[in-house]
């Protein structure tokens, strides 16, 4: 399965530009993973354009007010849309005024990384780094612990 981040905004901050390269190469190992930007704008304007990227896709809306999921819930989760012939997973990280209601509903999972308002690129870190700790564990490497 191929997997896209789809970003609102360009990177900006040195340290999580250096986040994002770092588990972008370390991921290369492992498979399809692209990571797109989308133009910034108000919450209606950027949904849409999450929602039009993530079309015939695994819809994952990356909002503080979704599910909290362990990591091996993650990995379940994953291996789950794997098995049953999914191609592609979009992971939709929003600008500063979040993602609209109309978004949240049309997802596969509103994924919470933690009830914490997180700037939005450390909020790609942090999704990046899961991915690669989630891609680790289906080859059975010793990352994860
Ligand atoms: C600054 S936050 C937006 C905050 C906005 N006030 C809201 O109500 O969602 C920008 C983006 O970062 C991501 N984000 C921030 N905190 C998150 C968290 N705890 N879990 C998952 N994604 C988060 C979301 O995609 C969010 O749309």
């Amino acid at each position: 399965m191929k997997h896209q981040i789809i970003v609102a905004g360009k990177p900006s901050l040195k340290y999580a530009k250096d986040g994002v390269a770092e588990y972008k190469k370390r991921l290369t190992r492992y498979g399809s993973y692209d990571l797109k930007h989308v133009k910034d704008g108000s919450s209606i304007d950027v949904s849409k354009r999450l929602l039009d990227g993530s079309q015939n896709a695994i819809r994952v809306v990356m909002d503080e007010r979704g599910e909290q999921l362990t990591t091996q819930q993650l990995f379940n989760k994953i291996n789950q849309w794997e098995m049953r012939g999914e191609k592609r997973a979009t992971y939709l990280i929003g600008a500063s005024d979040g993602h609209t209601q109309d978004l949240r509903d049309r997802a596969d999972l509103v994924w919470a990384l933690s009830p914490l308002t997180l700037q939005h690129e450390l909020a790609l870190v942090v999704l990046l780094e899961q991915l690669y700790r989630i891609a680790t564990m289906q080859r059975g490497e010793p990352y994860h612990r």
